[in-house]
């Protein structure tokens, strides 16, 4: 076998995707670096969860692939992609309100397939990264409020210590500060680890502030790719929308 040539980590090629025979996605391409924070951006409804559920394995695609490393990938499922270093963080968080933060960390030891004689070093880990989850640990998720909430989620995502991170909007609900609260700790575990990062955002200003590179999807498809710093001014912005 030759070694993986390929300078991206994650792709989707050609991928179509739908529910119940609808068309979401169709023949979209997308490529995330080593080492890259890419920011997806675009209207409702333009697909952008869709594509991040259809390279996490969340969705089945009715044509097209996901390449890992430079190969595709035959039968793919989260639990292949956890097990692969690929972490998603889904839009609304996706936690139970009714379990205490320590539940939600055993599911996520669980998920990730974390043996038990490693799980309270990971846990330390995770601490180490957002000291506020460990404030809360014995909390229900349900008592916490929105952006300590995204904290566990995020929290969770990264007990399997990822080599990439696929985030669904993690400012819904989250007054700016909160937000930058939420993306400073993972900017900086993305510059130490080298980690790739796919963000889907509406908070434009923010994302940008964190990524190295930025597409646009209007119905499904991709509209515009650039550099971040094309994107800063306003009127570029809304000429998009
Ligand atoms: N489970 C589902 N069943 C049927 N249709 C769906 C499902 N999930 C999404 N859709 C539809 O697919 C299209 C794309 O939705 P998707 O959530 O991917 O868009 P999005 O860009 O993430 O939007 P938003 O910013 O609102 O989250 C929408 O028309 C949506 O109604």
């Amino acid at each position: 076998m030759s070694m993986s040539t390929s300078s991206w980590f994650l792709e989707g090629r050609g991928l179509k995707v739908g529910y119940g025979g609808r068309p979401v996605l169709e023949g979209f391409d997308v490529r995330l670096g080593y080492d890259e924070v890419l920011c997806l951006i675009g209207h409702n409804g333009a697909g952008k969860s869709t594509l991040l559920k259809a390279l996490f394995g969340l969705v089945a695609p009715s044509s097209g692939e996901v390449w890992l490393e430079g190969k595709p990938i035959q039968n793919l499922n989260s639990r292949f992609m956890n097990a692969n270093g690929i972490a998603m963080v889904p839009e609304g968080r996706g936690i139970f309100p009714g379990l205490s933060v320590a539940e939600i960390m055993r599911l996520g030891f669980w998920a990730a397939g974390i043996k038990p004689a490693d799980q309270q070093a990971r846990l330390e880990w995770v601490f180490e990264i957002l000291p506020m989850v460990k404030r809360f640990y014995n909390q229900r998720a349900g008592t916490l409020s929105g952006g300590q909430q995204q904290m566990v989620s995020l929290g969770r995502a990264l007990l399997s210590q990822p080599r990439c991170l696929l985030l669904d909007e993690p400012s819904i609900g989250l007054a700016p500060k909160l937000f930058q609260d939420l993306m400073g700790p993972i900017k900086a575990l993305q510059q130490e680890r080298k980690m790739s990062i796919l963000i889907v955002e509406q908070n434009v200003k923010e994302a940008l502030k964190i990524s190295d590179r930025v597409i646009v999807m209007k119905s499904g498809a991709l509209i515009k790719e650039g550099d971040p710093a094309e994107f800063s001014d306003n009127t570029a912005l809304m000429e998009l929308y």
